[in-house]
């Protein structure tokens, strides 16, 4: 049994993802190897031999990143904050444009006064920032909703992973967000909400990823890309504590419309368009404010 050497099967790799049009191939190769040996794709160099049977498991992997399969839905993990999630068929992989609003939300946590704080993430998908949130910060209280059965799975047994692991275990709903009825209990009481929705305008190009393995509920908001946000932004008034914020991410084309629906609204304020990691519109952040009747009772 010969050992071979794992950097010339990267560099076929390489080019087999090359050759099927997947947007990082250099990237994915390493990052298949990397799970295949069980090692951080930077210590790959200190592996130069490997035996045939792993360079076998390795091309069958390769081979299926090359049917366009997410590589994530391939290693079974995706990572948000510091944390990483199982994900798979039937729930949106986390996606890097979402770092930036998860650590937004992290600082402002850094400057509530509101002890435990309480959090609410609407349309949780796996649970990504819910639990990267629980994460960073063992002493809030974590709410979660998300409306898809097979997504909730992902995110209860995520859920369940992390509180395994020793985070403070958050409270999954399972509802609409967009349901003026869902959650009472939690009216005026929230200090914090995020939300990644489904906000692509129907008829988007996509790539095969993103069009054949995540699922169309996580991913279209109707023609304009705000058919969730729209009606979610009411409930965002009624959750939140006067003073809580809230950050919305949308479509890189709808940055001045989220900000505008936010506007309208006497009761938020200081309302911010923000970008993502690569420099595009990504999310809008702002605070609930008393209304002149609220502010007169002496809120
Ligand atoms: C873009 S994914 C984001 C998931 C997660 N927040 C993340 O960043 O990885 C949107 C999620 O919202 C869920 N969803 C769609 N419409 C919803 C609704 N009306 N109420 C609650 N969840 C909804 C989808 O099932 C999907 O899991």
């Amino acid at each position: 049994m010969t050992r071979q050497p794992l950097r010339l099967a990267i560099l076929d790799a390489t080019r087999i993802l090359e050759d099927a049009g997947v947007p990082s191939p250099r990237t994915d190769a390493e990052l298949l190897a990397a799970h295949v040996v069980g090692v951080e794709r930077g210590r790959l160099g200190l592996i130069p031999l490997v035996d045939p049977d792993v360079i076998e498991k390795y091309r069958g992997l390769v081979a299926r990143r090359a049917e366009r399969i997410p590589l994530q839905h391939i290693t079974g993990v995706a990572a948000m904050g510091a944390i990483d999630l199982a994900v798979g068929p039937g729930v949106f992989v986390p996606r890097p444009e979402t770092e930036l609003l998860l650590a937004w939300a992290i600082a402002v946590l850094e400057t509530t006064p509101t002890r435990p704080p309480v959090v609410l993430d609407l349309c949780t998908g796996s649970g990504a920032l819910a639990l990267a949130i629980a994460h960073a910060r063992p002493d809030a209280v974590v709410h979660a909703v998300e409306l898809d059965t097979a997504a909730l799975a992902w995110a209860r047994r995520n859920a369940d992973t992390r509180a395994a692991a020793g985070d403070t275990p958050i409270v999954l709903h399972h509802g609409d967000v967009t349901d003026r009825t869902l959650a009472p209990e939690l009216e005026g009481g929230v200090d914090l909400i995020v939300s990644n929705p489904p906000y692509i305008p129907l008829g988007a190009q996509l790539d095969p990823e993103v069009a054949d393995h995540d699922p169309s509920t996580a991913l279209f908001g109707g023609a304009d890309g705000l058919s969730v946000i729209t009606p979610m932004v009411a409930n965002i008034a009624r959750w939140l504590r006067i003073g809580g914020a809230l950050a919305i991410e949308h479509d890189d084309t709808n940055g001045t419309q989220v900000a505008g629906l936010l506007r309208e609204r006497r009761v938020f304020g200081e309302v911010a368009e923000h970008n993502d990691l690569a420099g595009k519109p990504r999310f809008v952040v702002a605070r609930r404010v008393a209304t002149a009747t609220e502010a007169a009772r002496g809120h």
